[in-house]
């Protein structure tokens, strides 16, 4: 896991539907994308990772899916993201198998301190700074947490949380491998411009 990662959110999508803004940041250059539904249907969830793997696959971005192994496997997305409260990391890769990405959000040191044991793909620092987009978080790590993170863990770390392209490069200076974004993307009036300028950022 590396430079850009876009997380999906339709609410976000203010400019653009939320399949032409994936379009957009994939011919922009993200590395990753996650879609991530928290009120659809299951069978709108599905519909919705299928036409996301279409638009991935050709350029061979990856497809996360968030919260939900059922949607994974049958969209035979690459993988999932997770949460302390979502389906435990050991479950999960029994049920993907060993070539699955399995990500994990870190919200306090002792989930950093138990990730050392999980051979997750990456952990997402979660949240960096406070966001409107996602409210019910624990306290922001800001840039020192993510620094004592980047000090003692073994694993990739992905920074997400009130990111944009004014406030990532002591980000990634600060050891992020890679930087997750819903709104500086999703929100964007141009999310081609946009995308383009936080890849700019990883230069
Ligand atoms: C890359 C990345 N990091 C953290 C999260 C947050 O996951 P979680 O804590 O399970 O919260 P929800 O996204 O499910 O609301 C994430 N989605 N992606
Ligand atoms: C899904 C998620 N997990 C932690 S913060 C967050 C939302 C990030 O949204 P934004 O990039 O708009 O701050
Ligand atoms: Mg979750």
């Amino acid at each position: 896991m590396e430079g850009m990662y876009l997380v999906t959110d339709q609410a976000a999508c203010i400019h653009h539907p939320l399949e032409t803004v994936v379009a957009k940041a994939v011919d922009a250059g993200v590395s990753c994308v996650q879609l991530r539904e928290k009120t659809i249907d299951t069978r709108s969830f599905l519909d919705r990772a299928l036409a996301l793997k279409n638009i991935l696959a050709p350029a061979r971005v990856p497809l996360i899916i968030n919260d939900r192994l059922d949607i994974a496997l049958a969209a035979g997305a690459h993988g999932v993201h997770i949460g302390q409260s979502d389906m435990p990391y050991a479950h999960a890769r029994k049920l993907l198998g060993p070539k699955a990405i399995i990500g994990l959000s870190v919200e306090t040191w002792e989930d950093v301190v138990e990730a050392q044991d999980l051979d997750v793909d990456y952990i997402g620092v979660s949240p960096v700074f406070s966001t409107p987009t996602k409210t019910d978080t624990k306290e922001p790590w800001e840039l020192e947490g993510l620094e004592r993170i980047k000090g003692y863990s073994r694993h990739p770390l992905v920074a997400i949380g009130g990111l944009n392209q004014g406030n990532i490069a002591p980000v990634i200076q600060a050891g992020a491998r890679s930087i997750a974004v819903v709104s500086a993307i999703c929100s964007a009036p141009d999310p081609f411009a946009a995308t383009r300028a936080l890849c700019a950022c990883f230069q």
